[in-house]
Protein backbone atom coordinates (compact mmCIF):
# COMPACT_ATOMS: atom_id res chain seq x y z
CA UNK A 1 0.00 0.00 0.00
CA UNK A 2 1.19 3.34 -0.62
CA UNK A 3 2.30 5.64 2.57
CA UNK A 4 0.46 8.60 3.10
CA UNK A 5 2.03 11.57 2.08
CA UNK A 6 2.28 15.32 2.86
CA UNK A 7 1.02 17.13 -0.10
CA UNK A 8 3.17 19.69 0.11
CA UNK A 9 6.40 18.35 1.59
CA UNK A 10 8.98 19.18 -1.66
CA UNK A 11 9.40 16.23 -4.11
CA UNK A 12 12.49 14.46 -5.23
CA UNK A 13 12.60 14.76 -9.26
CA UNK A 14 13.81 11.94 -10.84
CA UNK A 15 15.11 13.03 -14.46
CA UNK A 16 15.16 10.41 -17.24
CA UNK A 17 17.25 10.81 -19.85
CA UNK A 18 18.75 7.82 -21.69
CA UNK A 19 18.17 5.26 -18.93
CA UNK A 20 14.79 3.89 -19.57
CA UNK A 21 14.51 1.15 -17.09
CA UNK A 22 13.91 0.57 -13.28
CA UNK A 23 16.63 -1.96 -12.52
CA UNK A 24 20.12 -0.77 -11.92
CA UNK A 25 19.14 3.02 -12.01
CA UNK A 26 20.54 3.88 -8.97
CA UNK A 27 19.07 8.10 -9.08
CA UNK A 28 15.58 6.16 -8.63
CA UNK A 29 16.63 4.01 -5.92
CA UNK A 30 18.19 7.01 -3.96
CA UNK A 31 15.14 9.16 -4.40
CA UNK A 32 12.32 6.74 -3.64
CA UNK A 33 14.12 6.15 -0.24
CA UNK A 34 14.20 9.77 0.42
CA UNK A 35 10.35 11.49 -0.12
CA UNK A 36 7.89 11.68 -2.83
CA UNK A 37 8.99 11.02 -6.34
CA UNK A 38 8.31 12.15 -9.61
CA UNK A 39 9.77 10.87 -12.12
CA UNK A 40 10.35 12.95 -15.36
CA UNK A 41 10.81 13.18 -18.99
CA UNK A 42 11.22 16.06 -20.93
CA UNK A 43 10.43 15.93 -25.06
CA UNK A 44 13.38 18.67 -25.69
CA UNK A 45 12.17 20.67 -28.39
CA UNK A 46 15.79 21.51 -29.37
CA UNK A 47 16.86 18.20 -28.84
CA UNK A 48 13.79 16.48 -31.14
CA UNK A 49 14.84 18.87 -33.88
CA UNK A 50 18.83 17.92 -33.74
CA UNK A 51 20.18 16.55 -36.81
CA UNK A 52 20.84 13.32 -35.06
CA UNK A 53 17.10 12.82 -34.72
CA UNK A 54 15.06 10.77 -36.45
CA UNK A 55 11.48 9.46 -35.48
CA UNK A 56 12.69 5.74 -34.83
CA UNK A 57 14.78 7.27 -31.67
CA UNK A 58 11.00 8.63 -30.78
CA UNK A 59 9.20 5.64 -31.11
CA UNK A 60 11.86 3.44 -29.37
CA UNK A 61 11.38 5.79 -26.46
CA UNK A 62 7.82 6.14 -26.98
CA UNK A 63 7.38 2.13 -26.05
CA UNK A 64 10.33 2.30 -23.60
CA UNK A 65 8.12 4.99 -21.37
CA UNK A 66 4.92 2.88 -21.93
CA UNK A 67 6.59 0.34 -19.90
CA UNK A 68 8.33 2.36 -17.51
CA UNK A 69 5.11 3.98 -16.85
CA UNK A 70 3.02 0.25 -16.20
CA UNK A 71 5.83 -0.82 -14.12
CA UNK A 72 5.75 2.55 -12.08
CA UNK A 73 2.36 2.66 -11.59
CA UNK A 74 2.38 -0.66 -9.89
CA UNK A 75 5.13 0.50 -7.00
CA UNK A 76 2.69 3.69 -6.93
CA UNK A 77 4.48 5.82 -8.89
CA UNK A 78 3.98 7.06 -12.38
CA UNK A 79 5.37 9.07 -15.39
CA UNK A 80 5.00 12.42 -15.79
CA UNK A 81 6.06 13.99 -19.24
CA UNK A 82 6.47 17.45 -20.12
CA UNK A 83 7.33 19.55 -23.51
CA UNK A 84 9.55 22.35 -23.25
CA UNK A 85 13.28 23.58 -22.84
CA UNK A 86 14.82 23.28 -20.08
CA UNK A 87 15.83 24.63 -17.04
CA UNK A 88 12.36 26.17 -17.99
CA UNK A 89 10.37 22.42 -17.73
CA UNK A 90 12.26 22.84 -14.14
CA UNK A 91 11.67 26.03 -13.07
CA UNK A 92 7.68 25.65 -13.76
CA UNK A 93 7.51 22.22 -11.48
CA UNK A 94 9.18 23.98 -8.85
CA UNK A 95 6.36 26.34 -8.92
CA UNK A 96 3.89 23.55 -8.88
CA UNK A 97 5.80 21.96 -6.21
CA UNK A 98 8.71 22.59 -4.45
CA UNK A 99 12.18 20.40 -5.50
CA UNK A 100 14.13 19.15 -2.83
CA UNK A 101 16.70 17.60 -5.09
CA UNK A 102 17.32 16.78 -8.59
CA UNK A 103 18.22 13.21 -9.12
CA UNK A 104 19.63 12.16 -12.63
CA UNK A 105 22.42 10.05 -14.41
CA UNK A 106 25.40 11.77 -15.72
CA UNK A 107 24.85 11.76 -19.70
CA UNK A 108 28.01 11.95 -21.65
CA UNK A 109 25.69 13.49 -25.21
CA UNK A 110 25.82 16.00 -27.53
CA UNK A 111 26.95 19.68 -27.46
CA UNK A 112 23.51 20.64 -27.11
CA UNK A 113 22.64 18.44 -23.91
CA UNK A 114 25.52 19.44 -22.39
CA UNK A 115 25.16 23.10 -22.48
CA UNK A 116 21.49 22.24 -21.33
CA UNK A 117 23.36 20.88 -18.22
CA UNK A 118 25.02 23.82 -18.05
CA UNK A 119 22.06 25.61 -17.87
CA UNK A 120 20.55 23.04 -15.43
CA UNK A 121 23.42 23.62 -12.93
CA UNK A 122 22.88 27.04 -12.72
CA UNK A 123 19.54 26.94 -12.09
CA UNK A 124 19.79 24.40 -9.60
CA UNK A 125 22.53 26.56 -7.85
CA UNK A 126 20.40 29.83 -8.09
CA UNK A 127 17.18 28.14 -6.64
CA UNK A 128 19.26 26.33 -3.65
CA UNK A 129 18.45 22.81 -5.36
CA UNK A 130 21.30 19.81 -4.94
CA UNK A 131 21.38 18.24 -8.74
CA UNK A 132 22.81 14.84 -7.64
CA UNK A 133 24.15 12.72 -10.74
CA UNK A 134 25.24 9.08 -10.51
CA UNK A 135 27.62 7.46 -13.11
CA UNK A 136 25.06 5.49 -16.10
CA UNK A 137 28.01 3.85 -17.72
CA UNK A 138 31.75 2.53 -16.84
CA UNK A 139 32.40 6.41 -17.62
CA UNK A 140 34.39 8.46 -15.50
CA UNK A 141 33.84 12.00 -14.29
CA UNK A 142 36.67 14.16 -13.92
CA UNK A 143 39.06 11.96 -15.37
CA UNK A 144 42.54 12.73 -14.83
CA UNK A 145 44.24 10.02 -16.48
CA UNK A 146 43.94 6.88 -18.65
CA UNK A 147 46.05 5.06 -16.66
CA UNK A 148 44.74 2.25 -14.89
CA UNK A 149 41.48 3.17 -16.58
CA UNK A 150 40.63 -0.56 -17.11
CA UNK A 151 41.01 -1.50 -13.52
CA UNK A 152 38.67 0.78 -12.91
CA UNK A 153 35.61 -0.14 -15.15
CA UNK A 154 36.16 -3.77 -13.92
CA UNK A 155 35.20 -2.42 -10.48
CA UNK A 156 32.72 -0.67 -11.41
CA UNK A 157 31.15 -3.75 -13.15
CA UNK A 158 31.40 -5.45 -10.47
CA UNK A 159 29.33 -3.18 -8.14
CA UNK A 160 26.00 -4.79 -7.06
CA UNK A 161 22.92 -4.30 -9.83
CA UNK A 162 21.11 -2.11 -7.55
CA UNK A 163 17.48 -3.13 -7.88
CA UNK A 164 14.11 -1.91 -8.87
CA UNK A 165 12.51 0.19 -5.87
CA UNK A 166 9.32 -1.92 -4.47
CA UNK A 167 7.62 1.01 -3.71
CA UNK A 168 7.48 4.31 -4.78
CA UNK A 169 5.67 6.89 -3.16
CA UNK A 170 4.62 9.13 -6.12
CA UNK A 171 3.69 12.77 -6.49
CA UNK A 172 0.47 11.73 -8.59
CA UNK A 173 -1.36 14.90 -8.87
CA UNK A 174 0.78 17.04 -11.31
CA UNK A 175 -0.18 17.45 -14.82
CA UNK A 176 1.71 15.32 -17.70
CA UNK A 177 1.65 15.97 -21.45
CA UNK A 178 1.25 12.13 -21.76
CA UNK A 179 3.23 9.77 -23.77
CA UNK A 180 3.46 11.14 -26.89
CA UNK A 181 4.96 8.68 -30.39
CA UNK A 182 6.87 10.32 -33.15
CA UNK A 183 4.04 12.09 -34.89
CA UNK A 184 2.31 13.83 -31.62
CA UNK A 185 5.56 15.59 -31.89
CA UNK A 186 5.56 16.48 -35.27
CA UNK A 187 8.59 14.19 -36.00
CA UNK A 188 8.48 13.37 -39.48
CA UNK A 189 10.36 10.25 -40.76
CA UNK A 190 9.40 6.85 -42.01
CA UNK A 191 9.83 4.77 -38.98
CA UNK A 192 12.04 1.61 -39.93
CA UNK A 193 9.47 -1.29 -40.04
CA UNK A 194 12.26 -4.16 -39.76
CA UNK A 195 13.80 -2.92 -36.31
CA UNK A 196 14.70 -4.42 -32.92
CA UNK A 197 11.60 -4.24 -31.02
CA UNK A 198 11.56 -1.39 -28.55
CA UNK A 199 11.51 -1.92 -24.11
CA UNK A 200 12.76 -3.52 -21.28
CA UNK A 201 10.97 -6.75 -21.58
CA UNK A 202 12.30 -7.53 -24.69
CA UNK A 203 15.82 -6.15 -24.01
CA UNK A 204 15.56 -8.70 -20.81
CA UNK A 205 14.74 -11.51 -23.32
CA UNK A 206 16.93 -10.29 -26.07
CA UNK A 207 20.04 -10.69 -23.37
CA UNK A 208 18.37 -14.16 -22.09
CA UNK A 209 18.52 -15.57 -25.40
CA UNK A 210 21.74 -14.13 -26.69
CA UNK A 211 23.27 -15.65 -23.65
CA UNK A 212 21.71 -19.18 -23.51
CA UNK A 213 21.78 -19.65 -27.58
CA UNK A 214 22.74 -17.26 -30.27
CA UNK A 215 26.05 -16.50 -29.08
CA UNK A 216 27.10 -20.40 -29.23
CA UNK A 217 29.16 -19.13 -32.25
CA UNK A 218 29.54 -14.91 -31.69
CA UNK A 219 32.98 -14.35 -33.21
CA UNK A 220 32.77 -16.43 -36.07
CA UNK A 221 29.08 -14.58 -36.83
CA UNK A 222 29.52 -10.48 -36.28
CA UNK A 223 31.78 -10.10 -39.07
CA UNK A 224 29.08 -11.44 -42.12
CA UNK A 225 25.85 -8.94 -42.26
CA UNK A 226 24.08 -12.74 -43.57
CA UNK A 227 25.04 -13.99 -39.76
CA UNK A 228 25.33 -10.99 -37.39
CA UNK A 229 21.60 -10.33 -37.84
CA UNK A 230 21.07 -13.30 -35.53
CA UNK A 231 25.09 -13.70 -34.16
CA UNK A 232 25.39 -10.38 -32.67
CA UNK A 233 23.73 -9.70 -29.37
CA UNK A 234 21.30 -7.02 -31.10
CA UNK A 235 21.46 -5.02 -27.57
CA UNK A 236 22.62 -1.58 -28.75
CA UNK A 237 19.65 0.27 -28.82
CA UNK A 238 18.65 -1.50 -25.37
CA UNK A 239 21.94 -0.32 -24.21
CA UNK A 240 21.50 3.05 -25.80
CA UNK A 241 18.49 4.05 -23.79
CA UNK A 242 19.37 2.45 -21.53
CA UNK A 243 16.75 -0.20 -21.32
CA UNK A 244 19.41 -2.38 -19.73
CA UNK A 245 22.50 -1.14 -18.03
CA UNK A 246 25.88 -2.27 -19.00
CA UNK A 247 26.40 -3.35 -15.61
CA UNK A 248 23.75 -5.99 -15.64
CA UNK A 249 24.93 -7.39 -19.38
CA UNK A 250 28.50 -7.76 -17.96
CA UNK A 251 27.26 -9.84 -14.80
CA UNK A 252 24.69 -11.69 -16.44
CA UNK A 253 27.71 -12.41 -19.10
CA UNK A 254 30.10 -13.60 -16.72
CA UNK A 255 27.62 -15.48 -14.95
CA UNK A 256 27.47 -17.51 -18.06
CA UNK A 257 31.04 -17.78 -19.21
CA UNK A 258 32.13 -19.09 -15.52
CA UNK A 259 29.23 -21.67 -15.91
CA UNK A 260 30.41 -22.44 -19.28
CA UNK A 261 33.93 -23.02 -18.38
CA UNK A 262 32.86 -25.27 -15.19
CA UNK A 263 31.33 -27.86 -17.84
CA UNK A 264 34.03 -30.60 -19.18
CA UNK A 265 33.18 -30.37 -22.98
CA UNK A 266 35.00 -28.70 -25.76
CA UNK A 267 32.18 -26.61 -27.38
CA UNK A 268 31.56 -25.05 -23.92
CA UNK A 269 35.30 -23.83 -23.77
CA UNK A 270 34.97 -22.37 -27.63
CA UNK A 271 31.22 -21.11 -26.20
CA UNK A 272 32.83 -19.26 -23.15
CA UNK A 273 35.91 -17.95 -25.52
CA UNK A 274 33.03 -16.18 -27.89
CA UNK A 275 31.51 -14.72 -25.25
CA UNK A 276 34.52 -13.18 -23.67
CA UNK A 277 35.06 -11.15 -27.08
CA UNK A 278 31.90 -10.05 -26.88
CA UNK A 279 32.22 -8.81 -22.59
CA UNK A 280 35.35 -7.27 -24.12
CA UNK A 281 32.82 -5.17 -26.36
CA UNK A 282 31.19 -3.67 -23.88
CA UNK A 283 34.45 -2.45 -22.02
CA UNK A 284 34.66 -0.94 -25.61
CA UNK A 285 31.21 0.84 -25.35
CA UNK A 286 32.46 2.53 -21.86
CA UNK A 287 36.18 3.14 -23.24
CA UNK A 288 34.61 4.95 -26.78
CA UNK A 289 32.37 7.46 -24.62
CA UNK A 290 34.93 7.97 -22.42
CA UNK A 291 36.70 10.29 -25.47
CA UNK A 292 33.71 12.31 -25.82
CA UNK A 293 33.08 12.48 -22.41
CA UNK A 294 36.61 13.59 -21.93
CA UNK A 295 36.66 15.53 -25.01
CA UNK A 296 33.54 17.17 -26.09
CA UNK A 297 34.79 18.92 -29.24
CA UNK A 298 34.92 15.74 -30.98
CA UNK A 299 31.98 16.04 -31.85
CA UNK A 300 32.66 19.00 -33.96
CA UNK A 301 36.48 18.93 -35.21
CA UNK A 302 39.07 16.56 -35.90
CA UNK A 303 40.17 14.32 -32.85
CA UNK A 304 44.06 14.80 -34.52
CA UNK A 305 44.14 19.01 -35.60
CA UNK A 306 46.80 17.96 -38.16
CA UNK A 307 43.86 16.08 -40.32
CA UNK A 308 42.24 19.42 -40.42
CA UNK A 309 42.25 20.80 -43.94
CA UNK A 310 42.52 17.38 -45.13
CA UNK A 311 38.94 17.40 -46.52
CA UNK A 312 36.57 19.60 -47.56
CA UNK A 313 34.32 20.33 -44.70
CA UNK A 314 31.65 21.07 -47.53
CA UNK A 315 30.21 17.84 -48.55
CA UNK A 316 29.56 16.89 -52.55
CA UNK A 317 25.85 16.29 -52.87
CA UNK A 318 26.35 14.24 -55.55
CA UNK A 319 28.74 11.68 -54.07
CA UNK A 320 26.70 11.66 -50.61
CA UNK A 321 23.49 11.14 -52.17
CA UNK A 322 24.65 7.94 -53.67
CA UNK A 323 26.11 6.91 -50.69
CA UNK A 324 23.25 7.92 -48.69
CA UNK A 325 20.26 6.38 -51.27
CA UNK A 326 22.58 3.17 -51.76
CA UNK A 327 23.40 4.24 -55.41
CA UNK A 328 27.05 3.67 -55.62
CA UNK A 329 27.60 0.77 -57.80
CA UNK A 330 29.05 -0.99 -55.24
CA UNK A 331 26.81 -3.75 -53.80
CA UNK A 332 27.72 -4.50 -50.46
CA UNK A 333 27.63 0.00 -49.65
CA UNK A 334 24.15 -0.19 -51.10
CA UNK A 335 22.59 -3.23 -49.91
CA UNK A 336 23.65 -2.10 -46.14
CA UNK A 337 22.07 1.50 -46.45
CA UNK A 338 19.00 0.03 -48.25
CA UNK A 339 19.11 -2.72 -44.91
CA UNK A 340 20.09 0.40 -42.43
CA UNK A 341 17.14 2.39 -43.69
CA UNK A 342 14.81 -0.57 -43.17
CA UNK A 343 15.97 -2.07 -39.85
CA UNK A 344 18.19 0.77 -38.23
CA UNK A 345 21.04 -1.76 -37.33
CA UNK A 346 24.26 -3.31 -39.20
CA UNK A 347 27.27 -4.90 -37.79
CA UNK A 348 30.00 -3.42 -36.60
CA UNK A 349 32.82 -4.73 -40.01
CA UNK A 350 30.04 -2.95 -42.48
CA UNK A 351 29.73 0.67 -40.67
CA UNK A 352 33.08 0.70 -40.40
CA UNK A 353 33.22 -0.05 -44.32
CA UNK A 354 30.34 2.67 -45.03
CA UNK A 355 32.42 4.98 -43.36
CA UNK A 356 35.75 4.53 -44.97
CA UNK A 357 34.09 4.38 -48.28
CA UNK A 358 32.73 7.74 -47.33
CA UNK A 359 35.82 9.10 -46.01
CA UNK A 360 38.47 7.02 -48.15
CA UNK A 361 36.60 6.57 -51.50
CA UNK A 362 34.16 9.34 -52.07
CA UNK A 363 37.36 11.67 -49.75
CA UNK A 364 34.18 13.61 -47.48
CA UNK A 365 34.46 14.75 -44.46
CA UNK A 366 33.42 12.44 -41.51
CA UNK A 367 30.84 15.11 -40.36
CA UNK A 368 28.01 14.28 -42.26
CA UNK A 369 28.11 10.95 -43.10
CA UNK A 370 28.29 10.50 -39.46
CA UNK A 371 25.26 12.90 -39.34
CA UNK A 372 23.62 10.48 -41.66
CA UNK A 373 24.76 7.36 -39.35
CA UNK A 374 23.19 9.07 -36.51
CA UNK A 375 19.55 8.79 -37.72
CA UNK A 376 19.61 5.43 -39.40
CA UNK A 377 21.34 3.81 -36.21
CA UNK A 378 18.53 3.00 -34.11
CA UNK A 379 21.35 2.80 -31.18
CA UNK A 380 22.49 5.74 -31.97
CA UNK A 381 25.28 6.73 -29.11
CA UNK A 382 27.10 9.92 -29.36
CA UNK A 383 30.35 8.92 -27.85
CA UNK A 384 30.81 5.84 -29.88
CA UNK A 385 29.32 6.73 -32.78
CA UNK A 386 31.84 10.05 -32.88
CA UNK A 387 34.66 8.44 -32.06
CA UNK A 388 33.99 5.78 -34.15
CA UNK A 389 33.03 7.58 -37.17
CA UNK A 390 36.48 9.88 -36.65
CA UNK A 391 38.78 6.79 -36.19
CA UNK A 392 37.08 5.01 -39.61
CA UNK A 393 38.23 8.13 -41.41
CA UNK A 394 41.52 7.82 -40.19
CA UNK A 395 40.81 11.62 -37.92
CA UNK A 396 42.20 9.72 -34.86
CA UNK A 397 45.72 10.18 -35.29
CA UNK A 398 46.25 7.11 -33.25
CA UNK A 399 44.30 4.34 -35.33
CA UNK A 400 45.53 2.00 -38.03
CA UNK A 401 44.27 3.75 -41.39
CA UNK A 402 42.30 0.92 -42.25
CA UNK A 403 40.21 1.60 -46.05
CA UNK A 404 37.77 -1.15 -46.26
CA UNK A 405 37.49 -2.53 -50.05
CA UNK A 406 33.63 -3.11 -50.89
CA UNK A 407 34.58 -5.37 -53.10
CA UNK A 408 36.44 -7.70 -50.87
CA UNK A 409 33.85 -7.44 -47.98
CA UNK A 410 31.39 -9.34 -50.77
CA UNK A 411 33.91 -12.37 -51.70
CA UNK A 412 34.66 -12.27 -47.83
CA UNK A 413 31.18 -12.00 -46.45
CA UNK A 414 28.83 -12.88 -48.95
CA UNK A 415 29.62 -14.99 -51.57
CA UNK A 416 26.66 -16.30 -52.19
CA UNK A 417 24.68 -12.78 -52.36
CA UNK A 418 22.08 -13.72 -49.39
CA UNK A 419 22.48 -10.35 -47.94
CA UNK A 420 23.10 -8.34 -51.47
CA UNK A 421 20.11 -9.85 -53.00
CA UNK A 422 17.46 -9.41 -50.18
CA UNK A 423 18.49 -5.80 -50.60
CA UNK A 424 19.00 -5.14 -54.07
CA UNK A 425 16.67 -6.79 -55.93
CA UNK A 426 17.47 -5.77 -59.34
CA UNK A 427 20.82 -7.63 -58.37
CA UNK A 428 19.22 -11.16 -57.90
CA UNK A 429 19.85 -12.96 -60.84
CA UNK A 430 23.11 -11.78 -61.27
CA UNK A 431 25.80 -14.19 -61.17
CA UNK A 432 27.80 -15.23 -57.70
CA UNK A 433 30.99 -14.29 -59.63
CA UNK A 434 29.53 -11.24 -60.77
CA UNK A 435 28.45 -9.91 -57.19
CA UNK A 436 31.34 -7.92 -56.25
CA UNK A 437 31.67 -5.90 -59.31
CA UNK A 438 28.67 -6.08 -61.61
CA UNK A 439 29.41 -3.58 -63.92
CA UNK A 440 32.58 -6.14 -65.24
CA UNK A 441 29.55 -8.46 -66.35
CA UNK A 442 29.71 -8.59 -70.19
CA UNK A 443 26.88 -6.99 -72.31
CA UNK A 444 25.22 -10.82 -72.74
CA UNK A 445 25.19 -11.81 -68.94
CA UNK A 446 24.13 -8.27 -67.90
CA UNK A 447 20.87 -8.74 -70.13
CA UNK A 448 20.07 -12.70 -69.08
CA UNK A 449 20.52 -11.01 -65.84
CA UNK A 450 17.86 -8.15 -66.11
CA UNK A 451 20.68 -6.18 -64.94
CA UNK A 452 22.05 -3.12 -67.41
CA UNK A 453 24.31 -1.72 -65.97
CA UNK A 454 23.67 2.22 -65.50
CA UNK A 455 19.74 1.19 -66.69
CA UNK A 456 18.74 -1.31 -63.47
CA UNK A 457 21.95 -0.93 -61.50
CA UNK A 458 24.48 2.08 -61.55
CA UNK A 459 28.03 2.08 -62.66
CA UNK A 460 30.49 2.41 -59.69
CA UNK A 461 30.52 6.30 -58.66
CA UNK A 462 34.33 5.93 -57.92
CA UNK A 463 36.97 3.39 -58.99
CA UNK A 464 37.85 1.27 -56.13
CA UNK A 465 41.58 0.59 -56.43
CA UNK A 466 41.98 3.87 -58.01
CA UNK A 467 40.51 5.58 -54.83
CA UNK A 468 42.41 3.14 -52.68
CA UNK A 469 45.60 4.09 -53.87
CA UNK A 470 44.78 7.93 -53.74
CA UNK A 471 43.71 7.34 -50.13
CA UNK A 472 46.54 5.45 -48.90
CA UNK A 473 49.13 8.15 -50.40
CA UNK A 474 47.14 10.82 -48.86
CA UNK A 475 46.92 9.54 -45.58
CA UNK A 476 50.47 8.28 -45.39
CA UNK A 477 51.87 11.45 -46.63
CA UNK A 478 49.91 12.93 -43.46
CA UNK A 479 51.43 10.60 -40.96
CA UNK A 480 54.44 11.12 -42.22
CA UNK A 481 54.47 14.66 -40.78
CA UNK A 482 56.91 15.44 -37.40
CA UNK A 483 54.31 17.17 -36.22
CA UNK A 484 51.11 14.89 -36.85
CA UNK A 485 53.54 11.96 -34.73
CA UNK A 486 54.25 14.03 -31.68
CA UNK A 487 50.43 15.07 -31.74
CA UNK A 488 49.84 11.71 -32.07
CA UNK A 489 51.29 10.99 -28.46
CA UNK A 490 49.74 13.10 -27.12
CA UNK A 491 46.20 12.02 -28.21
CA UNK A 492 47.28 8.42 -27.03
CA UNK A 493 48.52 9.64 -23.85
CA UNK A 494 44.73 11.53 -23.20
CA UNK A 495 42.46 8.92 -25.31
CA UNK A 496 44.64 5.66 -25.81
CA UNK A 497 44.00 1.83 -24.35
CA UNK A 498 46.51 1.67 -21.94
CA UNK A 499 46.64 -2.43 -23.06
CA UNK A 500 47.41 -2.78 -26.21
CA UNK A 501 48.17 -0.32 -29.12
CA UNK A 502 45.01 0.54 -30.35
CA UNK A 503 46.19 0.05 -34.35
CA UNK A 504 46.51 -4.40 -33.64
CA UNK A 505 42.78 -4.26 -31.81
CA UNK A 506 40.96 -2.20 -35.06
CA UNK A 507 42.10 -3.94 -37.77
CA UNK A 508 39.96 -6.87 -38.36
C1 LIG B 1 31.07 4.26 -37.80
C2 LIG B 1 30.53 3.48 -36.61
C3 LIG B 1 29.53 4.03 -35.83
C4 LIG B 1 29.02 3.33 -34.73
N1 LIG B 1 28.01 3.91 -34.01
C5 LIG B 1 27.51 3.26 -32.93
C6 LIG B 1 26.44 3.84 -32.18
O1 LIG B 1 25.97 4.96 -32.45
N2 LIG B 1 25.95 3.14 -31.11
C7 LIG B 1 26.47 1.91 -30.76
O2 LIG B 1 25.99 1.30 -29.79
N3 LIG B 1 27.49 1.36 -31.46
C8 LIG B 1 28.01 1.98 -32.52
N4 LIG B 1 29.05 1.40 -33.23
C9 LIG B 1 29.71 0.20 -32.70
C10 LIG B 1 29.15 -1.18 -33.14
O3 LIG B 1 29.11 -1.29 -34.51
C11 LIG B 1 27.78 -1.47 -32.53
O4 LIG B 1 27.81 -1.29 -31.13
C12 LIG B 1 27.32 -2.91 -32.77
O5 LIG B 1 27.33 -3.19 -34.13
C13 LIG B 1 25.94 -3.08 -32.17
O6 LIG B 1 25.43 -4.36 -32.38
P1 LIG B 1 25.30 -5.40 -31.18
O7 LIG B 1 24.60 -4.78 -30.02
O8 LIG B 1 24.74 -6.66 -31.73
O9 LIG B 1 26.84 -5.58 -30.80
P2 LIG B 1 27.62 -6.71 -30.02
O10 LIG B 1 28.75 -7.11 -30.87
O11 LIG B 1 26.73 -7.76 -29.55
O12 LIG B 1 28.25 -5.89 -28.79
C14 LIG B 1 27.57 -5.64 -27.56
C15 LIG B 1 27.63 -4.20 -27.21
O13 LIG B 1 28.99 -3.77 -27.07
C16 LIG B 1 29.13 -2.43 -27.56
N5 LIG B 1 30.01 -2.45 -28.73
C17 LIG B 1 30.14 -3.41 -29.67
N6 LIG B 1 31.07 -3.08 -30.57
C18 LIG B 1 31.55 -1.89 -30.19
C19 LIG B 1 32.54 -1.04 -30.73
N7 LIG B 1 33.23 -1.35 -31.81
N8 LIG B 1 32.76 0.14 -30.11
C20 LIG B 1 32.08 0.48 -28.99
N9 LIG B 1 31.14 -0.31 -28.43
C21 LIG B 1 30.88 -1.47 -29.03
C22 LIG B 1 27.72 -1.96 -27.94
O14 LIG B 1 27.13 -1.32 -26.85
C23 LIG B 1 27.02 -3.27 -28.25
O15 LIG B 1 25.64 -3.21 -28.10
C24 LIG B 1 29.57 2.06 -34.36
C25 LIG B 1 30.58 1.51 -35.15
C26 LIG B 1 31.06 2.21 -36.26
C27 LIG B 1 32.14 1.60 -37.09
Amino acid sequence: MATQHNPERPMELVWLKRDLRLRDHAPLLEAAARGPVLCLYVYEPELMAHETTHAAHLAFIHASLGELDAALRERGGGLVTRVGNLPEVFDRLHAERPIARLWSHEETGLGITYERDKRVKRWTREQGIEWIELPNHGVFRPLADRDGWSARWRRRMAEPVRPAPERIHGVLNLPSAGIRSPADLGVAGELRPEAVAPGIDVAHGVLADFLAQRSRSYQGDISSPVTAWSGSSRLSPHLAWGNLSVREVYQATTGRIARLKAMPDRDAKDWAKSLGSFAKRLHWHCHFIQKLEDQPDIEFRNLSRACDGLRDERPDAVLLDAWRFGQTGYPMVDACMRALAAGGWINFRMRAMLMSFASYHLWQHWREPALHLARLFLDFEPGIHLSQAQMQSGTTGINAVRIYSPVKQVRDHDPEGVFIRRWCPELKLVPNAYLPRPETMPAHVQHAAGCVIGRDYPAPIVDNGKAWFRARQRMGALRARGEARSEARQIHRRHGSRKRPDASRTAR
